[in-house]
């Protein structure tokens, strides 16, 4: 993970993570926080386009992937908390441009993140079991986690600890960069 480096511009201010990390929940407090606008790109994408559940049966995860890199061309433009689909990172345009970027990564444990898989339109865990859909998660972390990391400057667990609490660490931690 690369260091600090107080030259780097602050914003936008980048959440990256695997599903259901808290990067919309936390994203929206640290922008709060901040006084800065939020942009969470999985739901300009639902607004302009509707459901992602509905554009993955529609339409397919290729073209799904075209209507994300969009939105995160847009939303990295702003002065912003911008947070990212879980799969955004995979596009490599996106990951040279995350370089540019102050990038914090949400993770979670499994054990955590089962308790927050209701069925609730995540296209890539569908699944007949809550435990079903938590091994596929797994399976898709654990593919990613070397991009997340590669792509990190700074990592905070969300487990156990209050969506508050967590986006006052990342606060601090933006106000110590400045
Ligand atoms: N620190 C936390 N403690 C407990 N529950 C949390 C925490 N952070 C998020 N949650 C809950 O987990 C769920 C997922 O959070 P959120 O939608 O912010 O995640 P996400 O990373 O944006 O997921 P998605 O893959 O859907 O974009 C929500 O129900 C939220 O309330
Ligand atoms: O991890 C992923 O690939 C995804 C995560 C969600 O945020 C959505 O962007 C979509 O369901 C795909
Ligand atoms: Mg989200």
């Amino acid at each position: 993970m690369p260091s600090a480096d107080a030259a780097e511009p602050l914003f936008p201010l980048v959440i990256i993570g695997p599903m259901a990390a808290g990067k919309t929940k936390i994203g929206r407090r640290v922008a709060r926080v901040l006084e800065l606008p939020f942009i969470d790109t999985d739901k300009r994408i639902a607004v302009q386009n509707g459901p992602i559940s509905e554009i993955f049966d529609r339409e397919g995860e290729d073209y799904f992937r075209v209507l994300e890199r969009e939105a995160v061309v847009e939303a990295l433009a702003e002065e912003a908390v911008v947070s990212l689909g879980g799969g955004a990172v995979l596009h490599v345009g996106t990951q040279a441009d995350l370089a540019e970027a102050s990038v914090v990564l949400l993770t979670v444990s499994a054990e955590a993140v089962q308790r927050r898989l209701s069925g609730s339109g995540r296209p890539l865990l569908d699944a007949e079991s809550r435990s079903e859909a938590t091994e596929r998660w797994q399976r898709i972390l654990d593919e990613r986690m070397p991009v997340y990391e590669s792509l990190a400057d700074v990592r905070f667990d969300t487990s156990s600890r209050p969506i508050a609490a967590i986006a006052d660490d990342i606060v601090a931690w933006v106000r110590g960069r400045s």
